[in-house]
């Protein structure tokens, strides 16, 4: 199968109205698809689950898993083509910045006079459009060779497409690794910038709350902390540091509960985050700011390349993985517009005017593929 054919037999899986999901990891060339044979949404009880999880950002809400025993598992090598980037702007009534910027004025004026420390304040943007879908996910692959890709179709919930820079939780074996993913600029063609006092402390949070978070869980031991470094993500750059541990694999709900959402993407304290964006934000994030990603996927290794053909499990070794990300730089597609989701963490020191220029840029990851 080349490419074009995958994508041919995945339109028409959608043109049948049924369920699947195509996907890249970060750094990789094999895209992955699952296709459900039916509608029948099955969600999530225990993360014993196997299967590919999509979930709302509110945590009372269920996740949807496609399980990887109903679907039809294709693959095929990503290839490369030219992407034509046309800088165009999708500008917005006067009135939603004003909404936007007055809505962070009242955050920063809460965080002023309360215990909230940090709140991530998000908003969509709706633009109009027909469109192809399929032709979105082939340039998202090919611009953000880092992200996530994916694209997402339920026909009872709508299609979904992202290219996310941040992971909830990697394994493999007993090995854990989640990361404090936050800080924003724009990129200005080089990674060798500073950051304000500001940005370090707003991820520096973030890292504090992730670490306390994990060393709370009993099956959760060998936390390694990284050092805070630049990375790019299309048009701008994130500070980042990586977090480790080993764990026991009867703990996986409980780190995925302690860890979704992080400070990353609600704030601090949790609770009154949580809250405030649930009552001030007004409107409903659905799954943007969720996550979704392989739960417990058997991945088989051939132990000795050479020795390829041999028919003996000896020289193959399974283990299971499990690969989740956060659901940003997103977009719900519809007939005929998309909504964009954005948004970033306010703290009492944020600029109403740069918050809005940043949900801007951040808009432009899903803009340059339009
Ligand atoms: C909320 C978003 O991004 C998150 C918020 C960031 C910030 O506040 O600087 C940075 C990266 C993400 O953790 C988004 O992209 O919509």
């Amino acid at each position: 199968m080349n490419f074009d054919s995958f994508l041919e037999k995945v339109r028409e899986h959608h043109s049948l109205q049924l369920p699947f999901v195509i996907y890249r990891h970060p750094g990789e060339k094999l895209v992955k698809g699952q296709l459900q044979p039916n509608n029948i949404i099955e969600y999530i009880n225990d993360f014993q689950e196997k299967g590919f999880v999509f979930a709302p950002f509110n945590s009372q809400k269920r996740a949807i898993v496609f399980s990887f025993a109903s679907a039809e598992a294709i693959s095929v090598e990503q290839e490369s083509f030219q992407v034509n980037l046309k800088k165009r702007e999708y500008k917005e009534e006067q009135q939603e910045q004003d909404r936007y910027e007055k809505l962070i004025n009242k955050t920063i004026d809460t965080i002023k006079a309360s215990g909230l420390e940090k709140v991530v304040i998000s908003r969509k943007k709706e633009i109009e459009l027909e469109t192809e879908p399929f032709l979105y996910f082939k340039r998202l692959l090919e611009l953000y060779p880092e992200a996530m890709v994916y694209c997402w179709y339920h026909p009872l919930v709508g299609m979904w497409i992202g290219a996310t820079p941040e992971t909830l939780v990697k394994t493999e074996g007993r090995r854990l690794k989640t990361m404090a993913l936050a800080g924003t600029q724009v990129f200005n063609n080089t990674k060798e910038v500073s950051w304000k006092e500001k940005e370090k402390e707003e991820q520096a949070i973030v890292t504090r709350a992730i670490v306390d978070g994990l060393s709370q869980i009993a099956e959760v031991s060998n936390l390694q902390v990284g050092e805070p470094h630049t990375v790019r993500a299309g048009n701008v750059l994130h500070l980042k540091t990586n977090v480790s541990a080993t764990y026991e694999t009867s703990g996986l709900k409980k780190i995925i509960k302690k860890l979704h959402p992080t400070p990353a993407v609600c704030g601090l304290p949790y609770e009154m985050a949580y809250d405030y964006i649930l009552t001030k934000e007004n409107y409903d994030r659905s799954y943007y700011t969720g996550y979704l990603g392989e739960l417990n996927f058997q991945h088989t290794k051939n132990r000795n390349p050479r020795r390829r053909n041999v028919e003996n499990s000896a020289y193959q070794s399974v283990s299971k993985q499990t690969n989740l990300y956060v659901n940003l730089r997103c977009m719900q597609v519809f007939d005929n517009r998309l909504e964009v989701y954005v948004g970033g963490g306010i703290t009492k020191d944020s600029q109403p005017k740069s918050e809005w220029e940043e949900t801007q840029r951040k808009a432009e990851t899903m803009q340059q593929v339009l």
